[in-house]
């Protein structure tokens, strides 16, 4: 049976890094909201937009055929003015002059603290949706994107593997994670990587050199370590290795390629069950939330768990990584 909702007219934009699996959860937000009678803006370029009024009513052929493509066809940014009082008055223009009566914001942590924020100022409904590669939002146990730039980055590490096998040579892979390790650590054990850098922890760079020697005493034909670039830069490390051990050592930046793609199967699913949960919760009524995958079910759960405290990194992944590449 079609609920009918109190709230008639809602919003939806993305914000902060774009992640594949965006245009996925835009689909589910249109289509799940006119579903059930409501009427859809899309705003485009983040906050930005927000505050310029470049917004426009949305159908459900708005969001055909964008299931499978990466990036947002909202366009994303960051905006410097929506963090001002003054930048959020005029948003707030917008939502009167266009009767929006909820907003979904998909984005990461920065994102929903602005969405925060301005629910406090303006008590307009906002419901977060946690799209980032970065997977380092509290509250969820993936994020929108996280998927398939793991899967992106084990991708090269297979094809790093080929050759460094050939040449026997030590290969440094620098992966995103301005300040979270999340990426490199998942795609570290799915590759099978000889040592993880991350943000999140110290490292000594002669344990790291020790254990690449050790390996390739009892026969290692290569070594692949993955640098977060919050931990270190790729060439700094690949230097410092050469010089402490003599070694041959290559660098690969994946930097932006890790963003793109077509989603996996997994991120489309995610954001097609988040884009409608956060529907759900404007038409309940919550003021200010966020979805999030807990323990496999998607829930709502208080807005602020995003951006309260960091998300620790799970120590036992790590420690089985370094165990498995012993
Ligand atoms: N403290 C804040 N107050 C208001 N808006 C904010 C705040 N922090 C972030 N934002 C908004 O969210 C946008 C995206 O945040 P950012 O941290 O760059 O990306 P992400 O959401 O992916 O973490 C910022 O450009 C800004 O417009
Ligand atoms: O493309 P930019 O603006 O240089 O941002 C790079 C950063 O964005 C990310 O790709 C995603 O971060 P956010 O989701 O917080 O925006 C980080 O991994 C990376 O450090
Ligand atoms: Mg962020």
């Amino acid at each position: 049976m079609k609920e009918v909702a109190a709230v008639q007219r809602i919003a939806v934009l993305t914000s902060g890094g774009d992640s594949p699996g965006m245009n996925a959860a835009i689909r589910a937000v249109v289509r799940k909201a006119i579903f059930h009678g409501l009427e859809v803006i899309g705003i485009q370029r983040g906050f930005g937009g927000f505050i310029e009024a470049d917004m426009g009513p949305m159908n459900l052929s708005s969001v055909a055929d964008i299931i499978h493509r990466g990036g947002t066809i909202l366009r994303t940014a960051r905006s410097e003015e929506f963090k001002t009082p003054e930048g959020r008055a005029k948003a707030f223009a917008n939502v009167q002059r266009f009767g929006i009566q909820g907003l979904v914001v998909i984005g990461g942590d920065g994102s929903f603290r602005g969405a925060d924020i301005f629910n406090s100022e303006y008590n307009l409904p906002v419901v977060g949706v946690p799209g980032t590669i970065d997977n380092d939002i509290t509250g969820t146990e993936y994020s929108i994107g996280f998927d398939t730039a793991i899967n992106t980055v084990v991708e090269a590490i297979n094809k790093i593997r080929d050759t460094a096998t050939s040449h026997e040579r030590t290969f440094i892979l620098e992966v995103m994670g301005r300040e979270s390790g999340y990426i490199a650590l998942m795609a570290g054990l799915a590759g099978g990587a000889e040592s993880i850098l991350i943000p999140e922890l110290r490292h000594s760079m002669d344990e790291v050199c020790e254990k690449l020697v050790r390996g390739y005493k009892r026969g290692k034909l290569h070594s692949i370590i993955i640098v977060a670039e919050g931990a270190a830069s790729g060439l700094e490390v690949g230097r410092q290795i050469r010089e402490k051990t003599g070694l041959e050592t290559k660098v690969t930046i994946l930097g932006h390629l890790q963003r793109g793609g077509t989603p996996t199967a997994f991120d489309r699913i995610l954001a097609s069950r988040m884009g409608a949960k956060a529907v759900e919760i404007l038409m309940d009524g919550c003021r200010k939330q966020m979805v999030g995958m807990v323990g496999g079910n998607i829930v709502a759960g208080p807005l602020d768990n995003a951006f309260k405290g960091k998300r620790p990194i799970e120590m036992d992944i790590f420690n089985l990584a370094n165990i498995l590449s012993i």
